[in-house]
């Protein structure tokens, strides 16, 4: 397929595709393992994608930072731990389907459809594809396309690690007076009574896919979070220990990260009808 002038192909190293975004509106970097967006820097800002300096690019595993498809399912697989975590989406290649310009930005979409490899992990047929649209905002859609006889399940989140200045300054708004799944510890539910803030391990399931806006008076912006289709959203932030646990992230980088996922995960994953689709949806902007 020929791209536009503003997409170009590379290897970030052999045997592993990148696409660079060079764009009025942005620059960008996707990889087409896992269709993975791994950078995304509107003109005139700062990266609002962290990416860790330690992100691991290997061809079957994923990398630490941007925004990894966790697909389909979240967190650890419900049955068999020995499956991959958060899903098998963000481990295979993907295939470019379409990719085009214009004065708003740029659109690059991706399918992934089921194979003998990933019958060997879920029995089901399906399409998955991912639509992203790189410009003064990011827009990523999941739409999953069931072409089983059957219905099937589907847990997923659109991982999304978003840069800030000081974790201990963040505000993030939008999710007072919800409930959530506490998952640090002993999975409890708990209420938000305020906004959130950070001075301690953050890993919560929010009943809601509300709007969501980050306030980083470091750096002196505020990051919205639009989501749809999404039941869930899940707030993390991993802090000192598991900083340290985590091998692809330098010890102290959780001072700088926080992840805010569009997601449907626990009595919010989506039944999909044979023949039938469900989209999930993040738009970012500053
Ligand atoms: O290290 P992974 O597999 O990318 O997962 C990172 C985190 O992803 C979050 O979405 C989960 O809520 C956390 O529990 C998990 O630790």
């Amino acid at each position: 397929m020929s791209l536009p002038a503003s997409i170009t192909l590379s290897e970030a190293i052999p045997g592993y595709p990148t696409f660079t975004v060079n764009h009025a509106t942005c620059t960008a970097r996707v990889a087409l393992n896992g269709a993975h967006v791994m950078e995304w820097t509107p003109t005139g800002h700062s990266p609002v994608l962290y990416l860790s300096p330690e992100a691991v690019l290997e061809p079957g595993k994923p990398i630490r930072g941007g925004i990894p498809v966790c697909w389909p399912w979240f967190n650890a697989h419900p049955s068999d731990a020995s499956k991959p975590m958060h899903g098998f989406a963000r481990n295979r290649p993907w295939t470019l389907m379409e990719a085009s310009e214009s004065e708003e930005g740029v659109k690059m979409s991706f399918v992934l459809c089921s194979d003998a490899a990933t019958h060997e992990l879920w029995p089901f047929e399906f399409e998955a594809h991912l639509t992203v649209i790189l410009g003064a905002k990011l827009d990523v859609s999941l739409q999953t396309i069931n072409k089983s006889g059957s219905e099937f399940s589907v847990a997923e989140a659109l991982h999304t690690y978003l840069t800030v200045g000081d974790i201990a300054q963040v505000t993030v708004k939008g999710l007072a007076e919800t409930t959530y799944l506490d998952t640090v510890g002993e999975r409890t539910l708990r209420h938000q009574t305020g906004d959130i803030t950070f001075d301690q391990e953050v890993d919560r399931q929010y009943f809601s896919g509300g709007t969501v806006v980050v306030e980083d008076p470091a750096l002196g912006r505020k990051l919205t979070v639009e989501k749809n289709g999404s039941g869930t959203t899940v707030v993390w932030n991993p802090w000192i220990e598991k900083s340290k646990r985590l091998g692809d992230l330098p010890d102290e980088a959780y001072h700088q990260f926080l992840c805010v996922e569009a997601a449907n995960a626990g009595e919010a994953v989506v039944t999909v009808p044979p023949g039938g689709a469900h989209v999930i949806q993040t738009i970012i902007s500053l």
